[in-house]
């Protein structure tokens, strides 16, 4: 099933998809084939007819005293769960913040996941920086495939605008820029900047310029 007919699946079924994949999940491993609408209903805690309406977005139509497959719904579920729920990322540029955001564990509290990274420095090709393997750039085309949602730039700001045409060629939808590069791609694909020296200069700003009243801060002592 492509990421097209996901969307078509109503948010509020989507939702209940994990729940369903749970209990879906059991019933295989206790060697079930199948389950009516009325089993699931009461493990589940939600109403059958809407079971029923959920189940016809997968194309899972339960037949009448047969009830659904428990093979195919795990299949389906296992699919549509990982498509949708686990956003890879590809970092391009390994250097000090490249390798720091290497070494974090971002799918400890997410579901997003660093896959690959690539860099220009033949002595940081054919490494793994925090189980992550590093390709040559040159590789980035052939190694990213259709696979890579989300590309972080953590290159030096002169390589951010080619580097961010080539992730859009690649199929990337989205672009975490940490190069201080302003940076033009198509209106459909969504880039968020982080400017560290900005982020700072705005705080100091703000320090400078809108001190915290004290109110505020008698309103948060009252509250401790
Ligand atoms: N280090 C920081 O604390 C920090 C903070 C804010 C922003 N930044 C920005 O993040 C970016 C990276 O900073 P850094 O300190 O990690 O720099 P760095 O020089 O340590 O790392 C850059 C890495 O990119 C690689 N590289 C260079 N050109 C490339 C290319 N064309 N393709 C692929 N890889 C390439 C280099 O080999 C190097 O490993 C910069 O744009 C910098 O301004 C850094």
């Amino acid at each position: 099933m492509s990421n097209h007919d996901h969307h078509k699946i109503p948010q509020a079924t989507a939702k209940r998809l994990p729940l369903y994949y749970r209990f879906i999940n059991n019933l295989y491993n206790q060697g079930k084939a199948r389950v009516s609408s009325k089993e699931l209903s009461e493990a589940v805690k939600v109403d059958s007819a809407t079971i029923r309406r959920d189940f016809s977005y997968f194309g899972a139509l339960g037949k009448k005293g047969y009830g659904y497959n428990v093979n195919y719904l795990l299949t389906f579920f296992r699919e549509a769960l990982e498509q949708d729920n686990y956003t890879k990322v590809a970092l391009i540029g390994v250097g000090n913040l490249g390798t720091a955001f290497l070494n974090y564990n971002f799918t400890k509290n997410n579901n997003t996941k660093i896959e690959m990274a690539f860099d220009s420095n033949p002595e940081k090709v054919g490494t793994k920086v925090g189980g992550v393997p590093v390709y040559h750039i040159d590789e980035m085309e052939k190694r990213i495939g259709t696979d890579i949602n989300i590309a972080i730039l953590t290159v030096p700001a002169q390589s951010a605008q080619p580097i961010a045409g080539r992730v859009v060629e690649c199929g990337v939808e989205g672009i975490l820029n940490f190069t201080p590069a302003r940076i033009t791609v198509p209106p459909q694909i969504r880039i968020h900047h982080i400017d560290l020296s900005i982020e700072l200069q705005s705080l100091a700003y703000f320090l400078k310029h809108y001190p915290l009243e004290e109110e505020e801060e008698l309103v948060d002592d009252h509250r401790s």
